[in-house]
């Protein structure tokens, strides 16, 4: 039975969202204490796909993965999936709000409570896990006093207690997860679609404009764009995009063969469909019929033939 890795142990959002992304698929999930760890046995062969978080809508993207999506051998994301996050804070039974002095979890799930824990434990001291179910692993062997964690987490452990439920500064807050293969066949285009990439320019006037421009004249929407420092050079940076359509649409195709025109570096993070199915939009120079319709017309002027 095919291996799918996650952000582990048992009990995180990614394991959740990876159940999601592999549904009706027979496979087993193995869970990875960091995301580099899931990918690293992802590009050694040991699993065949990995669930990943990726960006949230208040803590934004997960520096973790796309700092190893950067790197190392290239891997594409096939699927994605986005689950509204709201946490429980676990504590051992017994435990009360006035004995806590250290709470732990995620950066990012402590960056979605950062208000409630102001209020509610102020003089606990906040300390970041590897993910919400290691802080809940800690709460359990008795290393911290409380975790901010998955409410599937609770189940997971005999004797943890609920000290406060569906706790999140923002109660429409989303984390969208990737689940990632090593490159081969990519999803067919379904006409909702978003395709991942980072790419590097040269650190000179206009470069980033004309990166833009070259999705702008192809009428193609930016859905995020972000930049991560180039770890060796100060000042330079890569950038990544996640852009609607499909890299077999003509359109994007077609920009993306630019941008490489442009780039030092593009390295392309895969085509696959939205988690929320919206359509992309086509204006009518950049649809399909229009970039057929001028491949044959500059094949026949090559020709020789009436334009
Ligand atoms: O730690 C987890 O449970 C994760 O899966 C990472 C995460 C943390 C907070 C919100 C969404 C995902």
């Amino acid at each position: 039975m095919p291996h799918i890795a996650y952000l582990g142990p048992p009990g995180t959002f990614t394991e959740q969202a990876t159940r999601i992304l592999t549904e009706g698929f027979d496979a087993e999930l193995l869970p990875y204490e960091s995301v580099p760890q899931a990918l690293a046995a992802l590009r050694a062969g040991d699993v065949l796909a990995a669930g990943v978080p990726v960006e949230n809508s208040v803590e934004g993207s997960v520096p973790a993965t796309l700092d190893a999506l950067a790197g190392g051998d290239p891997l594409i994301a096939v699927s994605e999936a986005t689950v509204s996050v709201q946490f429980d804070v676990l504590v051992r039974a017994g435990v009360t709000a006035d004995q806590v002095r250290t709470v732990a979890s995620h950066p990012h799930a402590i960056a979605q409570v950062r208000g409630w824990l102001a209020a509610n434990l102020p003089d606990a001291d906040v300390r970041m896990a590897s993910s919400t179910a290691a802080a809940v692993e800690q709460v359990a062997a008795g290393e911290l006093d409380a975790a901010v964690a998955s409410p599937l987490a609770v189940e997971l452990f005999d004797g943890l207690h609920v000290l406060a439920r569906g706790v999140a500064d923002n109660a429409d807050a989303v984390t969208r997860f990737l689940l990632l293969r090593r490159p081969g066949p990519l999803p067919d285009p379904t006409g909702a679609d978003r395709t991942s990439i980072a790419a590097v320019i040269a650190h000179e006037p206009g470069t980033l404009t004309e990166m833009l421009l070259e999705l702008s004249l192809r009428g193609i929407n930016l859905s995020r764009i972000e930049s991560r420092p180039i770890k060796d050079r100060i000042g330079e940076y890569r950038f990544f995009l996640d852009l609607d359509g499909h890299v077999a649409d003509a359109r994007v195709g077609d920009a993306l063969s630019g941008l490489h025109r442009r780039c030092s570096e593009v390295r392309f993070l895969g085509s696959y469909p939205k988690a929320d199915h919206s359509p992309a939009s086509v204006p009518t120079p950049v649809s399909e019929q229009a970039f057929q319709a001028s491949a044959r017309w500059l094949a026949r002027v090559r020709e020789g033939g009436a334009s």
